[in-house]
């Protein structure tokens, strides 16, 4: 039986199987109104109500076949929202099905939609909406089961003034009288609620691959469909690793910048932030993540957010065997070196003995948004990689990968399920000698352990070699007033970390020019040395920064160290303050709480 502690539906008595969603877009009122309609199963006898998440949602009405039906909303929980009791009058026995629609609006409230002015796109003309539904938001746009437990299918009539894409396929488009359209989707693949996607905005789409197009604002389109040209081959990997792709399109999104994560893997369209936009395509590797994610996480789903490892564990491997086979082997080894670091820093936050430095950590009354890091996105990679050695390398490891896709596609699993199946494949298909293998691992350590895994890999150096030679030498040039054996060509592959003299940070601003620099990754990182080392001439280039690029893994990270750098204190808040609006409301509410502003 399914168990969420983040979620307060009956999932012990009822199913989704699928949603259709009637929704109007008013860009004036900033709402989504209209219906849901919840095709249930009773999965238990003796079913008399439907519990389904909601947050912040007006409901107006419920029915059942046409009839109307008593309902009602629970005081809001302050993490999970407000439950909705739905009295079905009559009672259903295991395997019976009913039809419940339920007329309801989005409120300003809604955390899932971020309601964009024209003067926040690119184009400055048009506004824009985009929803950000992981980990529990898609009970703030829709009343629904709102746990990865459940996977159901859906479909959407979405009338708007402006295109509407979502993590659906197109099925066609009907002009309104009034000059409004209504785009219809149909996801014919069962998928969890926080995949539930949509954009509405002045979109343009260019054709970058046979089952591709990349949508964006029109001023981006050309920069954004040379970045991504290398999408078809990324697919085409993963199936030669996995299975054949499942979800028909493959087409990305590119966000307006307040969009608050790298990328989201919302199925048939990943959303992706337009950082991503180097120029130089160095930063499609999130790209190569949202592509692993059609097979983990979205085939094969965590059950509930406790067991998230196994989705972003597992994406990140696939995504670095995929690095591996694209760009060689040493290109993964060195992202996994990055992991690593960011592994580090994310246990230093939080602090060694955090439950939440588990990778499977417990999140009963907890808001899953405090618990995300790149806790379970590495330390679920280093167990995977880590028994890929053990167990006999890849010879052994990607049948078994393949095979894991295959036994839980289209179901939602949890860490004993992946053990159990793993065990039983090594043995099946090699013997006795792999289960002995298997024993041997300190399981309880690198699943309910805290801090860093009780074993430390080792990766190939060969690219971060260059890094650490010249961080080794800014060291060491500590003690030279003026060095002069710096010169550009030094930064063509690298990055350093402990803080620096300011007259050092200033020659290497100088020689390098990473005040100007373009690439997102290399100016947040330019900017947390200067933060490290208090470098307060940086301080309002970094605030630029932080106030006009809504990745969280960027401006959060930005905002926090200002914060804690000297004199900074006050600029982090302020800034926060004065572009609040800017952010979407996930990134403000988890800003707010690091600057010691939330309520
Ligand atoms: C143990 C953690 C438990 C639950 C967390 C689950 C969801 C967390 C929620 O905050 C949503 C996360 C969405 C992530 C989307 C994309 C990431 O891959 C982006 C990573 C950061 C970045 O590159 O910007
Ligand atoms: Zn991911």
């Amino acid at each position: 039986m399914a168990y969420d502690p983040n979620s307060q539906s009956n999932l012990d008595e009822v199913k989704t199987s699928h949603i259709h969603l009637n929704l109007a877009v008013d860009f004036v009122a900033k709402t989504l109104t209209g219906s849901a309609e919840l095709d249930i199963e009773a999965i238990a006898d003796n079913v008399s109500k439907l519990i389904l998440d909601t947050s912040f949602i007006a409901i107006h009405s419920v029915t059942l076949h046409g009839a109307p039906l008593k309902y009602t909303l629970a005081d809001r929980h302050e993490k999970y929202g407000s439950a909705l009791t739905v009295e079905l009058g009559k009672t259903l026995a295991k395997g019976d099905k009913a039809k419940v629609i339920i007329g309801y609006a989005t409120t300003e409230e809604c955390t899932a939609c971020q309601w964009l002015e024209p003067s926040q796109t690119v184009g400055k003309e048009h506004p824009y909406l985009f929803t950000q539904c992981q980990a529990i938001h898609a009970r703030s746009m829709v009343p629904c089961q709102d746990s990865p437990s459940i996977k159901l299918t859906y479909s959407a009539n979405i009338n708007a003034p402006l295109r509407a894409v979502m993590s659906a396929v197109p099925t066609g488009e009907e002009k309104q009288a009034n000059g409004t359209t209504t785009y219809k989707f149909h996801q014919k693949t069962r998928m969890p609620s926080y995949l539930i996607a949509l954009a509405v905005g002045n979109l343009e789409g260019r054709e970058i691959g046979p089952r591709s197009t990349v949508w964006t604002e029109p001023e981006v389109i050309e920069a954004a469909a040379w970045e991504f040209v290398d999408t078809e081959s990324f697919i085409r990997t993963g199936e030669e690793l996995l299975t054949p792709y499942d979800w028909g399109r493959y087409d990305l999104l590119v966000l307006p910048a307040s969009f608050p994560y790298g990328g989201m893997e919302n199925p048939c369209l990943t959303f992706v932030t337009p950082s991503l936009l180097a120029g130089d395509r160095s930063l499609v590797d999130v790209v190569a993540h949202e592509i692993a994610h059609s097979w983990m996480g979205n085939l094969v789903t965590t059950e509930n957010w406790e067991h998230f490892w196994l989705n972003e564990g597992f994406t990140v491997f696939v995504e670095r065997k995929i690095l591996g086979r694209m760009q060689g082997k040493e290109h993964a080894e060195f992202s996994a070196i990055i992991g690593h670091k960011a592994m580090v820093e994310s246990v230093e936050i939080y602090g060694k003995d955090h439950p939440f430095t588990a990778l499977r950590p417990c999140l009963r009354g907890e808001d899953p948004d405090d618990a995300f890091s790149s806790i379970p996105y590495e330390k679920g990679f280093n167990l995977l990689y880590y028994l890929e050695k053990h167990l006999g390398g890849p010879e052994v490891f990607e049948p078994y990968v393949r095979a894991h896709v295959q036994e839980f596609a289209g179901r939602s699993i949890n860490t004993n399920d992946w053990k159990a199946f793993l065990y039983s494949f090594m043995e099946k298909n090699f013997g006795q000698e792999k289960v002995d293998l298997l024993n041997k691992v300190d399981w309880e350590a690198w699943l309910a352990g805290t801090g860093m895994p009780p074993v430390e890999n080792k990766f190939d150096d060969t690219l971060a070699k260059a890094c650490n030679c010249l961080c080794k030498k800014w060291d060491h040039s500590r003690s030279v007033e003026k060095p002069t054996e710096f010169s550009p060509k030094d930064i063509e592959e690298f990055s350093p970390t402990r803080s620096l003299p300011h007259s050092h940070l200033e020659l290497m601003d100088q020689t390098y020019g990473l005040t100007q620099v373009r690439n997102a990754e290399i100016k947040f990182r330019w900017h947390m040395i200067c933060l490290k080392a208090n470098y307060e001439k940086m301080y309002p280039e970094v605030a630029e920064f932080a106030s006009t690029m809504g990745r969280m893994k960027f401006c959060r990270s930005l905002l926090r160290a200002l914060y804690l750098a000297k004199n900074g204190a006050e600029l982090a808040r302020a800034t926060f303050n004065k572009h609040r609006a800017f952010y979407h409301p996930i990134a403000a509410t988890m800003i707010a709480k690091d600057l010691g502003l939330a309520k």
